[in-house]
């Protein structure tokens, strides 16, 4: 299977150098090719440059993108896209006044999506989530984190994660699992949060180590759920799993997280509504990338993530849906993209590359993701008709996604409006 993509106004985030993360003013350049084609083999982009150059390739598939811009596909890097059901009654109750705390505290929240979970059978479950997800590839998402963690059960995480599994096997997107092994603690567990602890790090970690289905393990590391010592425990019994941390940090409160994750090598640190300087100074030299997660921070009204700050100190940032039923119903990441512009005073630019190679970063698969680059996957988006890349956050809330090409297959194409 061989796609050519012809006249594309601009082929956005071009590197003929392999890039796998961008840091502070790096984010600034990116870089695009106008009037451009495509070439790709299989999954595979083969090659790319101007149509002034273009030789004649024979190609299954030509695309005429006249007046389109073409893009790697979205790099989701954090989300929890299988649950059951919705909470669209909680998001009644904090309209009318109450907190997301509030919610919490009076047994809704977390533990009411666990509960459903734990109800709805394993192909229900399956059904539910694979519709968000084709939902989100649609939106043009070709790389997806999915957690777990709505279980609260060693039965019902596992059930997530063969549920996550059988995603990653069925669809093109590439998903990246990780296991949320402490994301609330059970009603039963709230007189002795130590025991529900062991129950964590000496059951749930190796029995969901065993499936061998995800690389990362995550904690949401925040009052009235992890403390710091919580954390620390549960991710030194995934470091025997050589699971790698990819942690919740800094929604609401500043709790020592971000310093936790980073002496912990995480991969990433996500949330960071949050933020001092001396966590910003934590995550200098490290590897540990910093993730927004705006459509939480919209949709709960809390704090944006200071984005500006994060990279004006030279530091790589990620943005992500964070989609799930409770802070962030959407796994729109072109929202996310006009949001972190318009909220986080990222540029465009800014925002792409937050969006792309460092998305692809933040899930450990920049090095095949993320960019335009000869022997990446092929994996790209192309927009409606559009004058600059510029308008892909401008237009916020538009669709700017006419068709989506992931592993070298075309999978949607929206009718023009
Ligand atoms: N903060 C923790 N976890 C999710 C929300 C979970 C929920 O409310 O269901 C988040 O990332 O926002
Ligand atoms: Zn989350």
């Amino acid at each position: 299977m061989s796609i050519l993509i012809t006249n594309i106004k601009q082929l956005i985030q071009v590197r003929d150098v392999n890039t796998t993360i961008l840091k502070g003013s790096e984010m600034k350049e990116l870089p695009i090719l106008e009037n451009a084609y495509i070439y790709m083999e299989h999954d595979t982009i083969i090659e790319y440059g101007l149509m002034e150059d273009h030789y004649s390739i024979d190609a299954e598939t030509v695309i005429d993108a006249t007046g389109k811009i073409v893009l790697p596909s979205w790099c989701d890097s954090h989300t929890h896209i299988v649950y059951a059901g919705d909470r669209t009654s909680e998001f009644v109750d904090r309209i009318n006044g109450l907190s997301y705390a509030d919610i919490a505290n009076k047994g809704g929240g977390i533990l009411n999506s666990a509960k459903k979970l734990q109800e709805t059978s394993e192909e229900e479950l399956y059904q539910q989530s694979v519709k968000r997800l084709n939902d989100l590839i649609a939106m043009g998402t070709g790389a997806v984190e999915i957690k777990t963690g709505y279980g609260l059960t060693v039965e019902a995480e596992l059930k997530m994660l063969r549920v996550i599994k059988r995603m990653k096997q069925e669809s093109l997107a590439i998903i990246i699992p990780t296991l949320l092994a402490a994301h609330a603690i059970p009603e039963e567990y709230h007189s002795n949060k130590q025991e529900y602890i062991k129950y964590i790090t000496d059951e749930l970690i190796p029995k969901a180590a065993e499936l061998n289905i995800t690389n990362y393990v995550d904690v949401f590391c925040e009052e009235g759920y992890f403390d710091i010592n919580d954390t620390e425990a549960i991710l030194e019994a995934g470091n025997k799993y050589n699971l790698r941390p990819k942690i919740h940090v800094n929604q609401f409160n500043i709790v020592g997280g971000i310093a936790l994750g980073v002496k912990h090598n995480a991969l990433s640190v996500d949330h960071l509504e949050e933020i001092n300087d001396d966590d910003i100074e934590a995550l200098k030299g490290s590897e540990t990338i910093s993730v927004a997660l705006p459509g939480c921070s919209y949709f709960l009204s809390i704090p944006y993530t200071q984005g500006r700050k994060i990279i004006d100190a030279g530091l790589p940032l990620a943005i992500a849906t964070d989609y799930n039923p409770g802070s962030s119903p959407s796994g729109n990441m072109n929202f996310v993209v006009s949001a972190a512009c318009v909220k986080m005073r990222l540029t465009p630019e800014e925002a792409i590359n937050a969006a792309t190679v460092n998305g692809a970063y933040a899930m450990g698969i920049s090095n095949m993701y993320g960019s335009i680059t000869r022997g990446k996957k092929a994996n790209l988006i192309i927009t409606k008709p559009m004058n600059h890349y510029s308008e892909i956050p401008y237009a916020f809330a538009h669709n700017p996604v006419e068709q989506v090409i992931i592993n070298g297959q075309v999978l949607v194409k929206h009718s023009e409006q």
